[in-house]
């Protein structure tokens, strides 16, 4: 007996000690010696180089390159990491800056290459601060010049963000020298406040920062530096709020082309190519537009549209972006890869978004109508986060309110779309919306003024959502199961 249990015993033992040595590691700082040890080994067996950015020139000018480096290494979350770390009030009242504390290292990848930036800062005196740069010298010749115009670039970017975003509208095709009209850009969704899947989020977040980061990698492969996404879902899901995290986050300006003020194909070129670099160019609601025969732009004027960021006045730093609530109806050739790079599917709320939304509108984590509302999702009810919003936002100064009206609303399926009774085809949402659309353009706002407001806030959910659902599948939405993790 004792033999059979022996081996048992030393296994049980193994595993305790694992998991004991994993709560050790994890629980205390020594991981993160651990790693500082292992780096200290590995760069025994490397031979690497240092470049120095005095801050200021032999005839004390100010370095133009040491500024640029301290605004890109502010930028990076690994200064975060770095053991000291100093913070300083920005000019905006929220704003924190971080700098390197003297004699800090921190690391930044690019291009799979590991280098470090050292804040060499011997004295307390402002005329001896140097950056230096350190890398590994097998990395040298391949990293290092895309490596210091990355910086430039993305310090340009840090400061064009500091200055304030801007969104662009096409105006009436009579002011035919100006096309564009803008105004501040200060939406304020940003990734955090969007719901959707975590995973779904970190992914895209790391989707743009490697965009960003590969402007030689894509003029190597001979291809334009640019990328499209294309956001569809049901009304009210947040396709609209994600543009304006993405701008935020990425510090583009936008440009929403509105196609029904576009003439013709020519126009929509011409509009084009009175877009700046680093601008997110938007068309919403593309799948409506193609349906609809009124418009002057044609299927191939689209299709030229999209690729004509190809040419050679464009080519650089443009991300597309397309909304659509449906892509089942839409012609294959604006979905094919190279014109589309990325599919989002926005779903409407399950529930481990509800709890996102209750925990966000409402404060609330856990609350004992949640079993109720999670019974209802399992039968199929679900409502946009937009009218789950909606609701909570009215009712926000009692949390039992606001989750009874939202159980109602589910088991009525908002106004009776749901699966609780016949969903509506997708052709009545496209037709119903543009029933309401032409509504709002022949009434008696029809001044141009009024229609660029009208727009601004269409663009950004700030009217009325419009009610029209569908199920679609989806490409870059992972599966998920209640109670799997949402970021807000
Ligand atoms: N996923 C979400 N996360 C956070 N808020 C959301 C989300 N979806 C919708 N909302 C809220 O609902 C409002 C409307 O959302 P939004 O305009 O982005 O939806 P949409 O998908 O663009 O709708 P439409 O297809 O009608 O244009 C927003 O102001 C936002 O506050
Ligand atoms: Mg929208």
């Amino acid at each position: 007996m004792e033999i059979l249990y022996t081996p048992f015993l030393l296994l049980f033992i193994i595993v305790s000690l694992l998991f004991l040595l994993r709560v050790l590691l994890f629980k205390t700082g020594l991981i993160y010696i651990t790693k500082k040890w292992w780096r200290s080994i590995e760069d025994c067996f490397h031979v690497y180089q240092f470049f120095k950015v005095p801050e200021f020139n032999e005839s004390m000018q100010e370095n133009q390159l040491y500024h640029k480096v301290s605004i890109y290494l502010s930028s990076l979350a690994s200064m975060e990491d770095s053991d000291y770390t100093n913070l300083f009030a920005g000019k905006k009242s929220n704003d924190i800056i971080l700098h390197l504390d003297p004699n800090q290292v921190i690391d930044d990848y690019f291009l799979g290459a590991r280098v470090s930036w050292i804040n060499d800062d011997k004295s307390d005196t402002t005329c001896c601060r140097t950056l230096v740069l350190k890398v590994r010298r097998a990395d040298k010749r391949r990293i290092l010049r895309p490596y210091l115009q990355h910086i430039h670039i993305t310090s340009d970017e840090v400061e064009q963000k500091k200055k304030g975003l801007k969104l662009y509208i096409n105006i009436g095709s009579h002011e035919q020298n100006r096309r564009w009209r803008s105004v501040p850009f200060n939406h304020p969704s940003t990734f955090d406040t969007i719901v959707m899947d975590s995973d779904l989020k970190n992914k895209l977040k790391s989707d743009l920062e490697s965009f960003l980061k590969t402007k030689q990698y894509y003029h190597r492969l001979g291809r334009a530096w640019k990328r499209s996404y294309l956001l569809y879902g049901p009304s009210g899901t947040g396709k609209s709020s994600f543009v304006a995290a993405m701008a935020n986050f990425i510090g583009y300006d936008v440009y929403g082309i509105d196609l029904s003020r576009v003439l013709d194909d020519s126009d929509l070129k011409t509009l084009l190519l009175q877009t700046t670099s680093k601008s997110v160019i938007l068309i919403e609601d593309l799948d409506r537009f193609l349906m609809d025969k009124s418009t002057g732009v044609s299927l191939s004027g689209v299709l030229n549209f999209m690729d004509g960021i190809l040419n050679a006045c464009c080519a650089e730093e443009r991300i597309m972006v397309f909304t659509m609530n449906g892509k089942d109806h839409v012609d294959p050739a604006i979905l094919r890869p190279g014109r589309i790079d990325v599919h989002i599917h926005f779903p409407l709320c399950d529930f481990a978004a509800f709890k996102t939304l209750a925990n966000s509108y409402l404060g609330v984590k856990d609350h004992k109508l949640f079993p109720q509302v999670e019974e209802i999702f399992l039968t199929g009810a679900s409502l946009s986060p937009a009218e789950i919003g909606e609701l909570m936002l009215a009712n926000r100064n009692s949390p039992s309110r606001a989750l009874k009206s939202v159980i109602t609303a589910l088991q009525t399926d908002g106004d009776g779309r749901g699966s609780l009774n016949i969903r509506r085809q997708w052709t009545d949402n496209s037709s119903r919306k543009s029933t309401e659309d032409s509504g709002e353009h022949s009434g008696v706002f029809s001044k141009e003024g009024v229609h660029a407001m009208k727009d601004f806030r269409k663009l950004y959910g700030l009217l009325r959502f419009k009610s029209n659902k569908t199920s679609e599948s989806f490409d870059m939405t992972p599966d998920r199961k209640d109670g799997q993790s949402y970021g807000s």
